[in-house]
């Protein structure tokens, strides 16, 4: 199924807008899974399985696998879903951006080897460097536009000469030139609701990925009202660490799933 199709069905079918992100970091595990070779995989696996009644799509950070070397536990946990979790859309979180052979490669990376619905990329590089991914009709690509974090605004703010900020200039070329495939998203920072404001009025219903809430403090509401489509849909909102560490103790399992289901509450509140 392509990734737009999955994502509306997914909001619909959990009545959610949250986005669930694993960042696995060993160091932050319960005790139960302190030193066991399958650790990242066993801890993703169980907070996969508690939050995905609250959640519209899983969101992998990949470098907290390859920095593991647990690649090959990333590989098995997509498996694990498309098998367990159907409905729910894979986000490759990879931020990939390089010229169009080396994109080939790592399109190849995303949509093969992990079989990701979708894949975060830079526009840094231009639209050719993006072609490779928009080559596979069926999947997302997901554009960083208006980044959550305060140095986004180092060159995300440069203005042009009438005055247009580069991320609004990412924001309309996305729009009108880039989304050949029709699987276009933007990723926009929950700590900046101005903002997401000004990309959503120029980028019509394109589904945005909102991370920023939740650890980076970002305000729901104030996201919500700010980036929700005609259709008072059009949002994964990513939360990543404020779920995946809601415990430490033994409650872990029981603490990320009420996270979870408190975020996606406190989302659906605001529509
Ligand atoms: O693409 C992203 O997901 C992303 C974009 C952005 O602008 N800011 C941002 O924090 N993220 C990701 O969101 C996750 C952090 O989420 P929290 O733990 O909820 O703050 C990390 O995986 C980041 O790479």
């Amino acid at each position: 199924m392509i990734f737009t199709q999955k994502l509306q069905q997914a909001w619909a079918t959990s009545n959610s807008m949250l986005t669930v992100g694993l960042d696995p970091d060993p160091q932050r595990f319960p005790a139960e899974l302190q030193g066991r070779s399958d650790a990242i995989f066993e801890f993703c696996r169980a907070i996969i399985d508690v939050t995905a009644p609250y959640a519209c799509a899983i969101k992998p950070q990949i470098a907290y696998f390859s920095a593991q070397r647990a690649e090959d536990q990333l590989e098995a946990l997509c498996n694990y879903i498309l098998e367990h979790h159907p409905g729910l859309p894979i986000v490759l979180d990879a931020k990939r951006g390089d010229i169009g052979s080396t994109a080939e490669q790592y399109a190849r990376e995303a949509f093969e080897r992990y079989q990701a619905d979708a894949v975060t990329v830079s526009p840094y590089m231009g639209f050719d460097t993006l072609e490779p991914y928009l080559s596979w009709k069926s999947k997302g690509v997901i554009i960083l536009c208006r980044t959550s974090n305060t140095g986004g605004s180092d060159l995300q703010f440069i203005e042009s000469a009438d005055g247009t900020p580069l991320y609004l200039h990412v924001a309309s070329l996305a729009a009108e030139k880039w989304n050949t495939s029709g699987q276009c998203a933007l990723v926009v920072g929950a700590t900046f609701p101005e903002e997401i404001a000004r990309v959503r009025a120029r980028v019509g219903d394109m589904p945005l990925l909102i991370p920023g809430i939740g650890a980076q403090g970002g305000d729901i509401p104030a996201t919500v009202k700010a980036g929700r489509n005609s259709q008072g849909t059009g949002m994964m909102i990513n939360s990543s660490r404020a779920i995946l560490y809601a415990s430490g103790g033994d409650n872990w399992r029981e603490a990320a799933a009420q996270a979870a289901r408190a975020t996606r509450d406190a989302i659906n509140a605001a529509r």
